[in-house]
């Protein structure tokens, strides 16, 4: 019998393969879903954070858990995607960042980091179907993958400095591995939210479709492009282009940590962030 071993139903958790249906769930939290569709080894990763997916630490932590759970029980690809219609992911949650408790703001922005990593260097290919907006760190998440497929009518990109502050180099970096350097310094200094139709004509996304379900097609397709690559020198690959990145932060993780405690406490990003969250609250009035 061909088994499967699920690290979050516990060490001792056997699941019988074949006995469950084509598509099967690796692993669910309140926040996250995790399924395998069997005939595939592919699987999708489903964002459930209502109303906009917004990435506080728990999302984060079980972002990051859903990614090595579909390493570790070696599928064959991850898909990452929204249960909202209209929103992959907000960004990061803003009731995290403004007025912070600093160890509560401490072990965020450690997920964060540690959830980037993970993603932005899994040995799996990775997809992101873009079911919705994806401003700042939802646009981090769909730019960590390495391809992208997005429905019309949304928006995406790093607005940060509409807001008031600054992406660290591995937000700029994760951009700059998708966008050429004049598209992104032009962007980022804006903070513009690109349309979907703008996003496609300078890169950010590789394909438009019009509906969820096409969109993981596309995605599946993309990582079926791998069928017949050895997954080791694939990965090897896909590191080599990647690790000065992952290093970077890697090596500077707690000079990172206090560059965004400082940045995120400084009374004048807090007033910046008050504003914004308040136009925010009564725009969806
Ligand atoms: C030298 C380097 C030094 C390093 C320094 C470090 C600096 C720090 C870097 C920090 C990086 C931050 C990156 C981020 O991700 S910040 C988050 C940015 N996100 C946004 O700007 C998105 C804001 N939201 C929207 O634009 C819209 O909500 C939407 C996503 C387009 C969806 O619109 P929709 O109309 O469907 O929904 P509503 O706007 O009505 O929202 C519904 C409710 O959700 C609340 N909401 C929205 N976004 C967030 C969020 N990111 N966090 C928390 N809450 C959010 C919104 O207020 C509504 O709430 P309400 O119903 O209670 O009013």
């Amino acid at each position: 019998m061909n088994i499967i071993r699920s690290a979050r139903f516990g060490a001792s958790t056997l699941i019988p393969k074949n006995c469950w249906s084509v598509v099967r769930s690796i692993s669910s939290t309140e926040l996250t879903k995790l399924e395998v569709n069997d005939k595939t080894g592919i699987a999708v990763l489903t964002l459930n954070r209502p109303p906009v997916n917004s990435l506080n630490l728990e999302l984060l932590t079980d972002i990051r858990n859903s990614i090595k759970d579909a390493e570790s029980n070696k599928c064959r690809g991850l898909i990452l995607t929204s249960s909202s219609n209209s929103v992959f992911s907000a960004g990061l949650d803003f009731l995290e960042m403004y007025q912070p408790k600093e160890e509560r703001l401490k072990s965020f922005w450690t997920a964060l980091q540690s959830t980037w990593m993970t993603l932005y260097g899994s040995k799996i290919p990775t997809a992101a179907a873009i079911n919705g907006h994806a401003p700042a760190g939802g646009c981090l998440l769909a730019t960590s993958c390495e391809y992208r497929v997005m429905l019309p009518k949304f928006t995406i990109g790093l607005n940060e400095t509409l807001i008031g502050i600054v992406a660290p180099n591995w937000f700029m970096n994760s951009y700059l591995n998708v966008l050429p350097r004049r598209v992104a310094e032009l962007a980022l200094t804006q903070g513009k939210m690109f349309t979907t139709a703008e996003a496609q004509q300078v890169g950010l996304v590789d394909d438009v479709v019009n509906t969820k379900e096409e969109a993981i097609a596309k995605c599946e397709e993309f990582i079926g492009l791998f069928k017949k690559i050895n997954p080791y020198a694939r990965a090897l690959t896909k590191q080599q282009f990647r690790i000065n990145h992952l290093q970077e932060l890697e090596q500077n993780r707690e000079q990172d940590l206090q560059a965004f405690i400082a940045a995120i406490t400084n009374p004048s990003t807090q007033a910046a962030m008050g504003a914004y969250l308040e136009n925010l609250k009564k725009r969806s009035k």
